[in-house]
């Protein structure tokens, strides 16, 4: 199975996923064909070259400048749409990426029958869209919630809103930090990534 990975950042699960592919589950079920950033300096990018991938930057900045806000995020998602389309994956998965998936992209894909994939670092409809990890910590030191953890989800227009694939519950201890927390569920996110991945393009997981 080739593997379209959208990233905005650092790349860990980029890298969790290459590694993976390399010498653990993956190997032999899957390789990252491409991988895409809508930010340059992204560092996932040089994990990227470094494994010998081909990679491509999709900025929203230069369509905001020449056609505004709407018209040019309109135009980027229907560029994207079309990128996404021409590398034909088996599979794209977003890991780190930070840019909403609209339905100019998802309708593009769904036509083209390319299923996408999404990494959350909360439970379902806990803590949907951004500084979830935060959110989780401060909601645990008012004592609403004693656990969270992480998701893999299918893409659909609602943030964070699709079918989970799979979910990793982690506690939350009292003598958690936020940082504590970050790294507990980063390194969860780690292995059910590849999990989901392995499960999806094995078949033990039905697309939709
Ligand atoms: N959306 C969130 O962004 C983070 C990306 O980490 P990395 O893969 O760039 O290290 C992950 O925690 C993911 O759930």
């Amino acid at each position: 199975a080739s593997l379209l990975v959208l990233i905005s950042g650092s790349g860990s699960n980029l890298q969790a996923i290459i590694d993976a592919t390399q010498s653990g589950i993956l190997k032999d079920k899957a390789v990252v064909k491409h991988v895409l950033s809508n930010r340059k300096k992204a560092f996932g990018l040089e994990r990227a070259a470094k494994a010998g991938i081909p990679t491509s930057v999709h900025t929203l900045l230069p369509y905001k400048k020449e056609h505004g806000d709407e018209e040019g995020r309109r135009l980027f998602d229907e560029e994207l749409g079309r990128q996404l389309v021409e590398h034909n994956p088996s599979l794209i998965v977003c890991a780190g990426w930070m840019h909403i998936l609209s339905p100019i992209v998802l309708n593009q894909l769904s036509a083209h029958n390319i299923p996408i994939i999404n990494l959350h670092p909360a439970l379902p409809n806990a803590f949907n869209g951004i500084h979830a990890i935060e959110r989780a910590y401060e909601a645990s030191r008012q004592g609403k919630i004693n656990e969270t953890g992480c998701m893999v989800h299918w893409v659909i227009a609602e943030v964070d809103g699709g079918k989970p694939i799979a979910i990793q519950r982690i506690p939350i201890t009292q003598d958690d930090t936020v940082d504590s927390l970050e790294a507990k569920i980063h390194a969860e996110e780690h292995k059910l990534l590849v999990q989901a991945i392995h499960d999806i393009v094995t078949g033990a997981v039905p697309r939709p």
